[in-house]
């Protein structure tokens, strides 16, 4: 199996209105590096999983919708809570809409909230 990782961050404020969260159900800002690895069982005729470019362009345009924004307020978010583990799937999602025709096996997206913290969704294209 192949991989090919790329990394890129975003800014967000969102609050998490559920008691377990305790602060952070105030409002609060957050600033997530985010690595999405790309999967392939074999290389394509370049020698390659995806090119590199190809790869960050659809990262920053999944992550665009999210940037310096308050989740609260985007309707497809509303009644969720936006914790990591959640925004690792709703960006490994978009992700592999972006890049399906690419042959990919697997996205896995890690949202790192800081050094000693994060999350991550690994979506299974094929097997
Ligand atoms: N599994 C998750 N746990 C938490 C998330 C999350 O997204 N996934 N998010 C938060 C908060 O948004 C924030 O990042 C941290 O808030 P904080 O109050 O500092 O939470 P901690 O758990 O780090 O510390 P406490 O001692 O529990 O306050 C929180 N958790």
């Amino acid at each position: 199996m192949f991989t090919l990782t790329v990394r890129d961050h975003v800014m967000v404020a969102h609050s998490l209105p559920d008691p377990a969260f305790g602060p952070a159900q105030r409002l609060h800002g957050a600033t997530y590096v985010v690595e999405a690895s790309l999967e392939r069982p074999d290389l394509d005729e370049h020698g390659i999983v995806v090119d590199i470019g190809e790869a960050t362009a659809a990262l920053a345009e999944a992550l665009e919708p999210l940037a310096y924004r308050n989740l609260d307020e985007l309707e497809e978010f509303v009644g969720r809570l936006t914790t990591t583990e959640v925004l690792a799937r709703w960006v490994a999602e978009r992700l592999a809409d972006r890049l399906g025709a690419a042959g990919l096996s697997a996205v896995t997206v890690v949202l790192r909230e800081h050094p000693d913290a994060w999350a991550s969704y690994r979506l299974r294209l094929r097997w």
